[in-house]
């Protein structure tokens, strides 16, 4: 589904990623952990194209996309949800939801899309004509979730769903995520919350100082001394 090889990344001259390698089968959901600054959001930003400055590859399906620009990424049924949410605020939800729906095998099917999405996540069904700034962090995050959804993904990139969330909502959107990789999309799921990600996930990576410094499965990283270390600080 997707390989990651020798990855490097840069801001100006600054690498952010030193050869970083990793792979998400068909079907799985992988957990990335790492500290503040450990280059999660570099990862994810790099394979989704929105990253000016990588060297290594990418590939989706077999196919190359380590040179191509974020919308051309999404063709390959790559979908991301960025750090801090980010849906439009003055926008209702339905509206924020179809905007997902852009990708052109999308577009055509986008009734059935928002059917599954709101299957996943009711309360954007009771919600759908609200504006979408005016709806809780929780909500806002199962709404770029479902945006996402929109565009019919076979991967979804997620970078820190629990942040700033309540642990009721937390649970409610770990629900959601385990529900769409049950629908076989396959997750990279990007989270300091190492016990709920390792829950989520089968296996997983650390990245520590942009480098790779372990990997697993979610029992070993749990047990790992060098994940308790570095992002439990124990
Ligand atoms: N726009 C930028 N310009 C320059 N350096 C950056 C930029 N964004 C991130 N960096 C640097 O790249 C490194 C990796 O940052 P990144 O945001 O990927 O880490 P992270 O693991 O996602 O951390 P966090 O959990 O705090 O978001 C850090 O040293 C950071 O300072």
């Amino acid at each position: 589904m997707l390989e990651i090889r020798d990855l490097d990344a840069f801001y100006g001259d600054a690498q952010a990623l030193w050869g970083v390698t990793m792979d998400v089968h068909d079907g799985e959901t992988v957990a990335v952990l790492g500290t503040n600054g450990a280059g999660k959001s570099t990862l994810v930003n790099a394979v989704a194209g929105l990253h000016a400055k990588r060297r290594g590859r990418v590939a989706v399906g077999g196919v190359d996309i380590a040179h191509l620009p974020a919308h051309k990424v999404c063709e390959y049924g790559v979908a991301v949800v960025p750090e801090g949410r980010r849906v439009f605020p003055a926008m209702s939800v339905y509206d924020n939801l179809c905007l997902g729906a852009y990708r052109r095998t999308a577009r055509a099917e986008y009734r059935q899309s928002l059917d599954r999405v709101y299957g996943i996540f009711p309360r954007l069904r009771q919600r759908t004509g609200q504006l979408a700034g005016s709806l809780s962090g929780g909500e806002q995050q199962m709404l770029a979730i479902g945006r996402a959804l929109m565009a019919k993904p076979t991967l979804l990139l997620l970078d820190e769903p629990s942040l700033g969330l309540a642990p009721v909502m937390t649970d409610e959107v770990f629900e959601a995520i385990e529900a769409v990789n049950a629908q076989g999309v396959s997750v990279l799921l990007v989270e300091q919350d190492v016990d709920r990600a390792l829950e989520a996930a089968g296996r997983g990576y650390l990245l520590a100082e942009g480098r790779v410094a372990g990997s697993g499965t979610s029992a070993e990283l749990r047990a790992s001394d060098t994940v308790q270390r570095s992002v439990l600080g124990i």
